[in-house]
């Protein structure tokens, strides 16, 4: 197998940086044959791995070095390719790849796990999300997608100058802290039209709505906390209308997926996901911006082939 390493230098406030170094040395003792590429900027990683998985004709393997965005973008680029396998070192802040699809969590046993599977030629499938947005008419999602109010603190916080600054000192998750709170007094919950496998939906002032692959988002959440990566279905999780403070509660239960218990959220299944809002609202896909307004979502059952998952 070709063995192809994306490094996002950027991730974890550039502690990606250290974890790639400290992994570096143990490739080279074990005489591994690999090639490293440095993403220089958002976008590139998607870019290379695409350029990768057009030339490559032998099973090859792209390991994204850096958190949920770093995979996101390998993952758009060489997905489809039935001769890639993607795989992670979890080297970002929110890891939920490495949570959702059980590879290990931590950069050195990750590492041994994917060179072992290289070795035996281990690769297993998954099923693999897409999506077309306004901003992304032919996207690919590996966690989730969603639209409200999520996606909407996301944005402000990546946008946020504060972001890097407090990422300097460790302390970038405040930025989310902070905007959830601030945000949760300003923000106009929005009515969305939700159809799932032609099963129209309706909710008037709902907080959010999510599709998820498997159960984790936003850095360990359990959103979906029955859906996983291979059995053939999206999970949309609606969050209807629900007092300001009673949000605060969500963000507490979602951890361990108590949320769904509560009566304002519901839960569907199904492969084909449609969601109008009745005014434009931001979309992420798995973390990243993905512009606003309406988005369609399905799935591609055995479609994504991963390596390095723990299968004990
Ligand atoms: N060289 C680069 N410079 C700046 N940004 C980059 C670069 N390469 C990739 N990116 C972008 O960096 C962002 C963060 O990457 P990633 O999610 O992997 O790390 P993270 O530490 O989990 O980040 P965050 O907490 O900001 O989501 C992604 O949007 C990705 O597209």
């Amino acid at each position: 197998m070709n063995l192809y390493f994306m490094i996002n230098p950027a991730a974890k406030n550039g502690r990606s940086v250290s974890i790639w170094k400290q992994l570096q040395p143990l490739l080279d003792r074990e005489g591994i044959a690999y090639q490293a590429y440095w993403t220089s900027r958002k976008g590139e990683g998607k870019e290379i791995a695409r350029r990768i998985g057009e030339e490559s004709v032998e099973p090859t393997v792209i390991a994204a070095v850096g958190g949920d965005g770093t995979v996101h973008e390998v993952v758009n680029g060489a997905g489809s390719f039935p001769h890639v396998a993607i795989g992670c070192i979890p080297a970002g802040t929110g890891n939920d790849f490495v949570r959702g699809f059980r590879l290990a969590r931590t950069s050195k046993q990750a590492l041994q796990r994917l060179l072992s599977d290289v070795r035996l030629g281990r690769v297993l499938s998954f099923d693999l999300g897409r999506f077309a947005s306004s901003a992304v008419p032919d996207g690919v999602f590996a966690n989730s997608i969603g639209c409200g109010f999520d996606a909407h603190i996301a944005r402000m916080a990546n946008r946020s100058k504060w972001k890097g600054r407090l990422n300097r000192f460790g302390l970038g998750s405040f930025i989310y802290v902070f905007y959830l709170v601030r945000e949760l007094f300003r923000y106009q919950p929005v009515d969305l039209d939700i159809c799932v496998d032609g099963q129209n939906y309706s909710f008037l002032k709902a907080w959010l709505a999510t599709v998820s692959n498997h159960p984790y988002y936003g850095g360990g959440m359990r959103i979906a906390p029955s859906v996983r990566a291979d059995d053939g279905l999206l999970h949309v999780t609606v969050v209807g209308p629900m007092p300001r403070w009673k949000i605060l509660a969500l963000f507490l239960t979602v951890f361990w997926g108590g949320h769904v218990r509560m009566k304002e959220v519901c839960v569907f299944t199904g492969r084909n996901v449609r969601i109008r809002p009745a005014a434009p609202v931001p979309i992420h896909a798995d973390g990243e911006d993905a512009g606003e307004g309406e988005v369609f979502a399905w799935i591609e059952p055995g479609r994504l082939r991963v390596i390095g998952v723990k299968t004990r």
